[in-house]
């Protein structure tokens, strides 16, 4: 299959007395095009799913597949390379470089991937006209909004072109107002790049803009129940 899926998925942490089961067992896909939200309390293993599915992290038991290919059989350097070329995260914590500017943050995974200069410049200027920032391309993260610096982020995401997206909670900083833009945009882009997205959060908001939505309990994946009164 095509986008990103996880089956079986199961990862621990610590030993004896601290043993803490963050997945047990889950199954989740997202199709290209599709946004799959997880929603989840604190500490119900959101962050532990997309660190193994975005092969930051190995499984204890399970497979992880993108694009078809198991990523829990490759080796390190090849994990490595899937990541750099397929997958995209975008973090709460928006994870800007201070000392760049947008554009300059932007260009990162196509330097990271020795794209020829004039063809970088090109996707960096498209990828920060998608988010509706090509006026402040030369602006360091400190002179932006948070919401504008997690448009920056979303656009050094995308700028590779990924097949994968995998978002930790993108407007857990961000008042309601500008999480809401911001989600918007993410949903835009999904759908108009084909990404396939799992995007965790628990703010109830959010998981409307889902094309699906699971919830994580303890670290197992249910469906959600209806809201009360629905
Ligand atoms: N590196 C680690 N070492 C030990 N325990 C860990 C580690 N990472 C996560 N855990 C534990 O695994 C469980 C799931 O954590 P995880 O960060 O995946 O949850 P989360 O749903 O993302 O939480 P939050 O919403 O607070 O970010 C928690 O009980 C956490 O304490």
């Amino acid at each position: 299959m095509t986008g990103v899926r996880g089956t079986g998925l199961t990862r621990s942490y610590g030993t004896g007395a601290t043993l803490v089961h963050a997945l047990r067992g889950v199954d989740v896909h997202a199709e290209p095009g599709e946004l799959v939200v997880v929603r989840g309390r604190s500490g119900s293993g959101k962050t532990s799913l997309l660190h193994v599915l975005g092969g930051l992290e190995r499984p204890d038991s399970g497979q992880v597949e993108v694009d078809g290919v198991d990523l829990t059989a490759l080796r390190p350097d090849q994990v490595l390379e899937l990541r750099r070329t397929r997958i995209a995260y975008v973090f709460q914590a928006f994870g800007l470089i201070p000392v760049l500017s947008a554009a300059e943050n932007v260009e990162v995974p196509l330097r990271v991937l020795r794209t020829d200069p004039a063809e970088r410049d090109r996707r960096v200027a498209d990828a920060l006209a998608a988010v509706g920032l090509e006026r402040h391309a030369h602006q360091r993260p400190a002179e932006l909004s948070g919401g504008q610096q997690q448009r920056v982020a979303i656009a050094r995401a995308l700028v590779h072109r990924p097949t994968v997206l995998l978002a930790d909670e993108p407007t857990g900083q961000l008042d309601s107002g500008t999480a809401a833009v911001v989600m918007d945009l993410l949903v835009e882009l999904v759908h108009g790049h084909g990404v396939a997205a799992v995007v965790t959060t628990h703010d109830p908001l959010m998981a409307e803009r889902a094309d699906r939505l699971v919830e994580l309990h303890s670290g197992e994946l249910r469906a959600p129940r209806p809201a009360a009164g629905a």
